[in-house]
């Protein structure tokens, strides 16, 4: 039996599952926590690999692996290869002014928006790397000084497996570099003008900096670090979190999944790409040579998990609490910007409990509105979506919080369709399992593995729930 390894190392841990090549049964899998904050040193993910990966049972006997990872984080190397700064992630705000800049910089607010999504398919928002850049030019010019090549998280793992020090050595794929603001996903090239726009700089110097290579979806892209014993493990270029998962579950066109991780996602599987000039959806690459056009909010898991600290209860009461009370909550709504926003884009938004009365002041119905309000922020996403144009057959609902049965129960009365719940899962690794195996077994598509069992949900919807949640997510206070 031949092994490969997923790897992902998501914002709060690094997850590995060890699988056989030939079936995809799982035959071995570790975990370990990464550090809380948005500001995060790298060296804490290389530290949590090699804590998972031990008790995973370790690499020695593993003949390819890929890593998926949280995606859009800072990583700014110096000509040594050495870190410069902490990495600034995905859901790190600071950069809101900057995104605005980037975008005003090309013939003000609206007319900047549409170049942007006609140049590289997304609008800028905070989490791109783009945007960090350019707040790190600002705030720390001599940090920015020193920037010799930029990676994302993924890449920079993958690199540190692969034993290399040499900066020409990283290397990425085409989801991953769709989200860093600098590459024209349509075109599948770096724009090294809009890298000079971020830092600051000319053309020519931004040209000398290194940027990770975009690999093929299933190319070799080196070995393990023979050091280490992993000469013989062939390395795929690996993939962001979204797009890993999308080739987790096997996703093909009219399939959604909505992943209700550290962030809440909307994504679905394009043959063409999205270019979206309200911003509302990123126009991402697949791990798999298609498009991945995605809503992403700021507030996804840690939503249900704050609501579970505030009432003192774990994630099973919460459920069991949200699950007692009427649909509606008795009027009461959670507007859930509790880390500002991202989808729609209110950096500096905080939440809010909205409709509190005698009635709805109990436990059940703070626990219901939570699910509700976490529900139909990413029910908004699921809509920007088909006003794309892109076909909705089916959804899947993955992440941490898809575990809740709460929120299995409750989000087809909210999507107002039916949604399909995969067996709890590592969908990021074993998606980045499967590009391994697919660049071990060298075949043209990726190995067809046995697909969980998928248990449908049905529900009778509650679009009143969701109507008065549109009227009310505008009433929130800003940070400060
Ligand atoms: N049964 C559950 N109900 C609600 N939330 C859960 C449950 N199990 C795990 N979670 C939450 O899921 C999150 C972790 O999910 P994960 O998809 O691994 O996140 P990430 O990929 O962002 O690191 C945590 O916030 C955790 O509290
Ligand atoms: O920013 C995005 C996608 O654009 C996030 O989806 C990150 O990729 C983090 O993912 P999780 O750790 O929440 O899975």
């Amino acid at each position: 039996m031949r092994l490969v390894a997923g790897i992902d190392s998501s914002t709060q841990s690094c997850k590995i599952v060890i699988r056989d090549a030939a079936t995809g049964a799982l035959v071995r899998s570790g975990a370990a926590t990464h550090p809380d904050g948005t500001e995060v040193s790298p060296h804490a993910w290389w530290d949590a690999f090699l804590q998972a990966a031990e008790q995973a049972g370790g690499l020695d006997d593993v003949a390819a692996a890929a890593v998926g990872g949280q995606q859009h984080g800072m990583v700014a190397l110096d000509a040594e290869g050495e870190v410069i700064r902490d990495a600034l992630l995905w859901n790190d705000t600071r950069s809101a002014a900057a995104a605005e800049a980037l975008i005003v910089e090309h013939g003000g607010a609206e007319h900047g928006r549409a170049a942007w999504a006609q140049m590289i398919g997304s609008v800028p928002v905070a989490s791109l790397t783009v945007t960090k850049l350019r707040w790190l030019a600002d705030a720390e010019p001599e940090n920015a000084q020193r920037v010799a090549a930029v990676a994302l998280p993924h890449d920079w793992l993958t690199w540190k497996i692969s034993g290399s020090s040499t900066l020409e050595d990283l290397v990425t794929d085409r989801s991953e570099a769709s989200g860093t603001g600098y590459y024209d996903t349509a075109a599948g090239a770096y724009r090294y003008d809009l890298l000079a726009q971020a830092l600051r700089i000319s053309e020519d110097a931004a040209a000398r900096i290194i940027l990770p290579r975009v690999a093929g979806p299933n190319e070799q892209v080196g070995t393990g670090d023979d050091a280490r014993g992993w000469g013989g493990m062939l390395l795929g270029p690996g993939a962001g979190d979204n797009a890993a998962a999308s080739l987790g579950i096997g996703m093909g066109t009219g399939d959604v999944s909505i992943s209700i991780g550290t962030s809440g996602v909307v994504a679905a599987v394009s043959p063409t790409p999205i270019q979206d000039s309200s911003g509302l959806i990123a126009g991402f690459a697949s791990a798999t040579g298609e498009y991945l056009p995605l809503a992403v909010t700021l507030n996804g898991s840690r939503v249900l998990d704050g609501a579970a600290r505030m009432l003192g209860v774990d994630h099973q009461r919460l459920s069991e609490l949200a699950l007692a009370a009427e649909p509606g909550a008795h009027g009461l709504t959670l507007v859930p910007y509790l880390e500002g926003e991202r989808t729609p884009n209110l950096p500096h938004a905080t939440g809010s409990f909205v409709g509190l009365s005698l009635d709805s002041m109990n436990p059940q119905d703070v626990a219901r509105a939570a699910v509700e309000g976490l529900l139909c922020g990413l029910a908004d996403g699921l809509q920007a979506l088909t006003q794309q144009g892109v076909p909705v057959n089916s959804i899947q609902l993955i992440g941490g919080a898809a575990r809740s049965a709460a929120v299995q129960q409750i989000a087809p009365a909210i999507f107002g369709r039916d949604v399909q719940i995969p067996e709890p899962g590592e969908y990021v690794a074993d998606g980045a399992a499967r590009q391994a195996a697919w660049v071990l077994s060298g075949t043209e598509g990726p190995p067809q593995w046995t697909s969980s069992a998928v248990t449908a949900v049905t529900a009778e919807p509650t679009p009143f729930v969701r109507e008065r949640y549109a009227s009310r997510r505008h009433l929130f206070a800003e940070q400060g």
